[in-house]
């Protein structure tokens, strides 16, 4: 890899590759590349590796995940592996451990629990029998609504609804009313256990890291190729290789940030164009003590016109034995609040557990707050299928222009995007495009 600027290992026979992006799949592709003999570079524009792996440590000794916590469902996964190879401590969590609460902050009973689940299964069936009944694709909300027949319903069966509905949201990040019904839930079931990390995501990406040649404040402006190779072009200069890999976030590459010289085929930029970049952002509060129970969920059941608003909360006083909590916000109050002060959206989360805690709750110590939609490195937190896009989109994503650019990144799998080991496992493929 060659810059107008700087030099790397010119004696290097192997073929030259620009990797934009260190994020784990960008780490996993220049990883394989680099053991394969091959010369390659990375290109970051953060001050730091990981991208959506981000773990703070603005609290000495209570490492926090802003970005990914989980690595979801460990049988045969790449990234459980990888925190063996790490020597990295994991916890368990257990989805089904969760303590439920009401608008008015009451404790869920049996009996509204079964509601709940009635409301949940209801909602799953409607989903299921449109997928198997047409090809034409509509909102899952919509979807919802009509086979409920949402405007006949009572005030207290839409706020479960609506908790139904939310909680779509956040597993798939995108707005209920943006999410395709055909869709939303194609791709790779998950096996295994859901497990987090005492000692933070880091860790991963830190290993992954280790003895590559890495260029943090780089910022990728232009992406140019020929017949002879790739210019890439950055705000410290030119590089110049054989072949680039980006791993760019489908934010990014929607955002129109980083100007493609050719043009690229026309089903990549649909696929670009139609594919959705969802939101979910979180908000860690720490208190002097712990006030919650010991379950490692907490839910909430707003009234309607709160509806998505502080809906989970995770209890990290485990992992971390700090009491530290983790609220989240997905779609579009997740991207409300990235609008409003620290001040405001701690005030919110506050409202929350003082309608069901009590008033006379200690107020936080200290908290941190993740804004993913104005990051201008990631915008949004993750892919989602939006309506009128189809599975067939991340192929095209993910698909080779001329043997000399090649994608990844976590959108561009087709059975395990928006997770890390969906990401880590388009890095290796892009990079056997160029190295087998
Ligand atoms: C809040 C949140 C929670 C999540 N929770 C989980 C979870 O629990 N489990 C899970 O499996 N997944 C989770 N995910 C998803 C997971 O984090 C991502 O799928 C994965 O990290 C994406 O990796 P990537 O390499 O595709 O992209 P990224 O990590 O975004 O890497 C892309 C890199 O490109 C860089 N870049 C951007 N623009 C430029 C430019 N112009 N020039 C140079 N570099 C540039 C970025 O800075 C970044 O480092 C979560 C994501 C978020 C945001």
């Amino acid at each position: 890899v060659s810059a107008t600027d700087a030099n790397t290992s010119a004696s290097s026979e192997g073929e030259r590759v620009i990797v934009v992006g260190a994020g784990i799949s960008g780490l996993a592709a220049a990883r394989h590349l680099a053991e394969q003999g091959e010369d390659v570079v990375v290109l970051e524009a953060r001050n730091r590796i990981g991208g959506r792996i981000w773990t703070s440590e603005k609290w000495a000794g209570v490492p926090l995940d802003l970005g990914a916590s989980w690595i979801h469902g460990i049988d045969g996964n790449p990234i459980a592996a990888l925190a063996a190879k790490a020597k990295a401590r994991t916890v368990v969590t257990n989805p089904d451990s969760s303590t439920e609460y009401l608008a008015d902050g009451s404790e869920v009973d049996d009996a509204r629990a079964k509601a709940i689940e009635r409301w949940q299964s209801k909602m799953e069936d409607a989903l299921a029998s449109y997928q198997e009944g047409t090809d034409k694709d509509a909102s899952v909300r919509s979807v919802v609504e009509r086979a409920l027949d949402w405007s006949s319903l009572s005030d207290d069966d839409k706020t479960l609804v609506s908790f139904g509905l939310n909680d779509y949201e956040h597993e798939y990040a995108g707005s209920v009313g943006q999410m395709s019904a055909l869709h939303f839930d194609s791709g790779a079931d998950i096996k295994g256990k859901d497990v987090l990390f005492t000692g933070g995501y880091r860790q991963i990406t830190d290993l992954l890291a280790r003895g590559l040649s890495i260029r943090t404040g780089h910022v990728v402006e232009h992406i140019d190729w020929d017949s002879s190779g790739v210019t890439v072009g950055t705000n410290k200069g030119t590089f110049h290789a054989d072949h680039v890999v980006v791993t760019l976030p489908l934010g990014v590459l929607q955002s129109g940030a980083v100007k493609f010289g050719s043009s690229l085929p026309a089903s990549k930029r649909t696929a670009i164009d139609k594919l959705g970049m969802g939101v979910l952002n979180k908000c860690y509060l720490r208190f002097p003590k712990v006030f919650w129970p010991g379950t490692d969920w907490m839910t909430y059941v707003p009234d309607v016109d709160k509806y998505g608003q502080w809906e989970q909360w995770i209890n990290i006083s485990r992992p971390t034995r700090q009491p530290v909590l983790l609220g989240f916000n997905a779609a579009d109050f997740g991207r409300t609040i990235e609008g409003w002060s620290d001040t405001q959206i701690v005030n919110s989360a506050m409202g929350t557990l003082k309608t069901i805690f009590g008033s006379d709750i200690p107020a936080p110590v200290g908290y941190q707050i993740t804004r993913w939609a104005s990051d201008p490195y990631a915008q949004g937190s993750y892919s989602f299928n939006k309506i009128n896009s189809t599975p067939a989109m991340r192929d095209h994503l993910a698909a080779s222009v001329d043997d000399r650019v090649h994608f990844a990144g976590e959108a561009t799998h087709r059975d395990s995007y928006q997770t890390v080991h969906g990401a880590y496992l388009s890095g290796i493929r892009a990079a056997k495009e160029i190295a087998d």
